[in-house]
């Protein structure tokens, strides 16, 4: 099984990186208001790699996702992408970048409910100008288990059947990496499961890289490693993560920056 495997730097040993930060500060507001979301988050996520971020609220997991995938600009630092500097790009380009080299699943699904699952996997094509494949959108949706409700509409499916749609639609252009904001939040333990474990063979699979962001310590451990954030820093990393393993993490992360934040407001008074 392959691992993130940061160096000292951030950089990764081995294979090729799919994804790299370097120094990414992202700063919110002004004055008063200001809000240092990231500090200078130096990470690399490597290729053929399934990685989770976790980390308490607050501590910059979707800012980090954001960033990461171009939907968001970081005040300082740099992000490449398959290879691409992101920074620089015009929105139309990065737009580009966006659709043909990144997979998108989030909690909510996002499907049009107007379309039937074969549309709405094949909406990225589409929106690429790409004629489809019928056989290869066929065998996708086979893959995900919804060969018999293919021409069925989102609404006619459970919350799981939906996660699986977006899954098939993040797969269907052959991204480079995905990222998947809490995929399992809106879901039951057991389809939870089911919806990673799909995620995770997909993507071992065909080599993609998957980066997912996650509050939840089962959901984590279907990745080959988990990334800890604590107050926009990296606060260390786990391998071959268990539900067990991560939770006792989480917890003393949890404790550790409510004793922070404890020690800053007495410290302030
Ligand atoms: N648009 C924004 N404007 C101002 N502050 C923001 C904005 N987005 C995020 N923040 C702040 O940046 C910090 C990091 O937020 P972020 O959403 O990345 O954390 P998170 O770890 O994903 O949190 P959660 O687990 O609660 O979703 C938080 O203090 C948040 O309040």
């Amino acid at each position: 099984m392959t691992t993130t495997q940061h160096n000292q730097n951030g950089t990764n040993a081995g294979a090729a990186t799919t994804v790299q930060l370097d120094q990414v500060r992202k700063v919110y507001g002004k004055g008063d208001n200001e809000v240092v979301a990231l500090g200078g988050v130096t990470i690399g996520f490597r290729q053929g790699t399934f990685t989770a971020v976790m980390g308490p609220s607050g501590s910059g997991k979707s800012t980090l996702l954001h960033c990461a995938a171009g939907l968001d600009t970081p005040t300082s630092g740099s992000v490449t992408l398959a290879g691409q500097k992101i920074e620089g790009l015009s929105e139309a380009k990065l737009t580009i970048l966006r659709r043909d080299r990144i997979g998108f699943i989030f909690q909510s699904f996002n499907l049009l409910p107007a379309l039937t699952v074969y549309q709405n996997v094949t909406l990225p094509l589409q929106l690429a100008g790409r004629k489809p494949n019928k056989a290869e959108v066929n065998r996708i949706i086979q893959q995900v288990g919804l060969a018999e409700r293919k021409n069925h509409r989102p609404g006619q499916l459970s919350g799981g059947q939906q996660q699986r749609v977006a899954i098939a639609r993040a797969l269907v252009t052959r991204p480079a990496v995905i990222f998947a904001d809490e995929p399992t939040g809106a879901l039951d333990t057991r389809t939870a499961r089911d919806v990673l474990t799909l995620l995770g063979n997909s993507v071992r699979a065909t080599g993609q890289t998957i980066v997912m962001v996650t509050h939840d310590p089962v959901a984590a451990s279907h990745a080959d490693s988990v990334v800890f954030l604590a107050d926009g820093q990296l606060a260390g990393e786990l391998h071959n993560p268990t539900p067990e393993s991560v939770a006792e993490r989480m917890t003393q992360l949890g404790n550790f920056v409510a004793a922070r934040r404890n020690n800053v407001a007495v410290g302030s008074n």
